[in-house]
């Protein structure tokens, strides 16, 4: 198997405690996979070794077969297509939807093309573009402080789209969010999964059975099980662990 993202052997301690403990996990171009797992599993600090913010202490981490995620930092990680959603928003309040897109578009940033090349028509078709992704085409000229908690976080996701990412690694993306909302962001990412790789951390299990994908629990800082929702929801070591809490 070709694994876009190659995780193997992985270990991690912080201060004598073994956060990562022999992770492996392979993710191939286009999947759309859940993590799940109890608090502590190691789920962040594995989305932190993904991004070069956290070095593993051994284990091998492969992005597109070829290059050493291990010596890569999170700038680098950016610049390589690997685009991160944290839960909390970086959303500017006080800017348009539209404008929250168009900075974070990926062009050309030095000063003169950011003071003389703003609102090209191929910058405003992106932004159109991206916005009818993320729901909000009705939203463009409105203040993103008058957002609903789901909206800004559809922002959140077509502000990283626009960097383009090929692979994007969200967390908890339905926390905090209304059903309907939660359901309507299960579809977004699975309308992204194909022309990009999504990596999805989340404890709300009605989404993520809405997500419809291959599931990976980890615990204790491995992977205990993984398949389709239906077989790692059959597992009676995740039911002790995790489900049945
Ligand atoms: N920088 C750090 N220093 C010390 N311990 C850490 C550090 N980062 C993580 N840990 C520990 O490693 C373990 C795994 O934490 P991690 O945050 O990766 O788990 P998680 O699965 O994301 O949990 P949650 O669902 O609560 O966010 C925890 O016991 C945590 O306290």
């Amino acid at each position: 198997m070709t694994a876009q993202l190659y995780l193997d052997g992985v270990e991690r301690s912080f201060d004598g405690f073994k956060a990562i403990t022999g992770l492996s996990l392979h993710v191939r171009k286009g999947e759309l996979r859940a993590i799940i797992g109890p608090n502590g599993a190691g789920k962040t600090t594995m989305m932190d070794i993904i991004t070069g913010k956290t070095r593993p202490d051994k284990g091998e981490v492969f992005w597109n077969e070829k290059v050493d995620l291990t010596k890569t930092d999170e700038a680098g990680s950016a610049r390589l297509g690997i685009g991160r959603k944290f839960q909390k928003p970086t959303v500017i309040e006080s800017l348009s939807v539209e404008d929250n897109i168009g900075l974070a578009l990926k062009t050309d940033r030095s000063v003169f093309a950011t003071l003389f090349a703003r609102q090209t028509p191929a910058h405003a078709d992106r932004i159109t573009e991206l916005l009818h992704l993320v729901r909000l085409a009705d939203e463009r000229a409105r203040p993103s402080a008058d957002l609903s908690h789901g909206q800004k976080q559809w922002l959140e996701i077509g502000m990283l789209l626009a960097q383009e990412p090929e692979l994007l690694l969200v967390d908890e993306p339905a926390a905090g969010m209304t059903d309907d909302e939660t359901m309507r962001t299960a579809e977004l990412l699975r309308d992204l999964a194909g022309t990009h790789t999504v990596i999805v951390v989340e404890h709300d299990m009605e989404f993520v059975r809405a997500l419809n994908c291959k599931v990976t629990v980890l615990h204790q800082g491995r992977v205990l099980a993984e398949g389709s929702i239906d077989h790692v929801s059959a597992n009676p070591e995740v039911v002790e662990v995790y489900l049945g809490r």
